[in-house]
């Protein structure tokens, strides 16, 4: 047997979901600039899981439906309550209530398409109202309610912070959620299939694909850009502070990837919104120290930027508290998560891989009292 480390390059599954081929991204076939530019959230939802982009009336009615389920029962905030609040981090808040959610979802355990794509648009409507229910609670507020008639991207900003965004933040934010939306065999997708191929239920796919998402060297390296800009403070520091995790032979957040050696298709659109966003706000330095730090490891290393580095500036600017970067990015994958997991229902079979044993070899079993 021979392995592939990390299975780089393995191919593991068809998909229809989205592809990346020579460094293009699209969803169901659809180019990611053309959605980025034109596109609300809502579409390309319904583009992910129905293969095809909806007309003005399915849209319309796919809106209305993702909305009357948007609620959460009470109980879910009243155990947020109750969570040693100031030390859990909002990626736990989310893996821990969208786990409890699959116990108020009496179709939670059947995993026949139809069921699951019910239970689908249940998570994808709840994942927003549970994600700013938490910002609010732990900030000593009570959880906001859903507005009708606002876009799903309008709701989380008006459910965050209690007021309806302008145009230029819903517009940026709506842009944002369709850029991470999907991203064909990444690991929290990967983990949610292979979940969901022993025939396990949707909200356990979810809540493996959130933990997945959690680290650092996938979605969690957002927050960490913001960490790194907010410690480097100053553009004039930025040079000294680069040098210094090269030499510690750290790796620099929101570089590299997996897939994309020539750049992430997606980091040009989140650039631009930062750059517009920053200048909006008056505070730019946040995308200046970015353009350093993307030209400095581009020059010295031959690294581009990922999804994840100019999304920090991003979120930044539209007054997002740190830690809440990741869980949006989880608000917004939710959708390709499903798309996946009603993907595999639909032809299932077990991913069970082998591993290649390099342990000791034979050996002789020695009672306790020999030991
Ligand atoms: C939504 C997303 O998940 S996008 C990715 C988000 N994650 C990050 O931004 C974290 C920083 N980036 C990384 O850790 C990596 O680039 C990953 C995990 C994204 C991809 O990793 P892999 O394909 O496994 O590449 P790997 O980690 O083996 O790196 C290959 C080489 O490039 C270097 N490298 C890769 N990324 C970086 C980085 N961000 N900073 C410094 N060096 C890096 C590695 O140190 C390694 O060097 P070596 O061969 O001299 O040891
Ligand atoms: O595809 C990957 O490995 C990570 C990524 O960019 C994503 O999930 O959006």
């Amino acid at each position: 047997m021979s392995q592939t480390r990390g299975l780089e390059g393995v191919v593991a599954t068809t998909s229809s979901v989205s592809s990346i081929i020579d460094d293009v991204l699209t969803y169901q076939g659809y180019h990611i600039d053309d959605l980025a530019e034109q596109s609300s959230f809502e579409e390309v939802v319904y583009l992910l899981w129905n293969g095809k982009l909806p007309t003005k009336q399915e849209l319309d009615a796919f809106s209305k439906e993702l909305f009357a389920n948007m609620q959460v029962p009470d109980e879910i905030f009243n155990y947020m309550k109750a969570y040693p609040i100031a030390d859990v981090h909002p990626m736990a808040a989310l893996r821990t209530a969208i786990s409890q959610l699959g116990l108020y979802d009496k179709d939670a355990d059947k995993n026949d398409v139809e069921t699951a794509k019910k239970s689908a648009i249940k998570l994808q409507a709840k994942v927003a109202t549970v994600v700013t229910g938490f910002a609010r609670i732990r900030n000593g507020k009570e959880p906001v309610k859903p507005k009708e008639g606002l876009s799903f991207a309008a709701n989380f900003l008006y459910m965050l912070n209690g007021e309806e965004p302008n145009e230029v933040a819903e517009d940026a934010f709506n842009k944002a959620l369709v850029l991470h939306a999907d991203h064909e065999l990444n690991a929290s997708t990967f983990t949610a299939r292979v979940c969901v191929a022993t025939l396990s239920d949707i909200y356990s796919g979810i809540t493996a694909a959130i933990g997945a998402l959690k680290g650092p060297l996938h979605g969690g390296a957002n927050e960490r850009v913001m960490q790194m800009l907010s410690e480097i403070e100053q553009p004039e520091n930025v040079d000294s502070y680069v040098q210094g995790m090269f030499d510690k032979k750290e790796k620099i957040m929101g570089f590299g990837h997996r897939v994309y050696k020539n750049g992430d298709p997606r980091a040009k659109h989140l650039r631009e919104m930062s750059k517009k966003l920053g200048g909006i706000t008056g505070e730019d330095k946040w995308y200046e120290m970015s353009l350093q730090i993307e030209k400095i490891v581009t020059e010295e290393k031959g690294l581009l930027p990922n999804v994840d580095f100019y999304s920090a500036s991003m979120y930044h600017s539209l007054g997002i508290d740190h830690d809440l970067f990741t869980p949006i990015f989880a608000v917004s994958r939710v959708s390709g998560w499903n798309a996946h997991i009603l993907e595999q229902y639909s032809d299932n079979r077990l991913i069970r891989p082998r591993a290649e044993y390099v342990g000791p070899g034979k050996q002789q079993y020695v009672s306790i009292e020999n030991r």
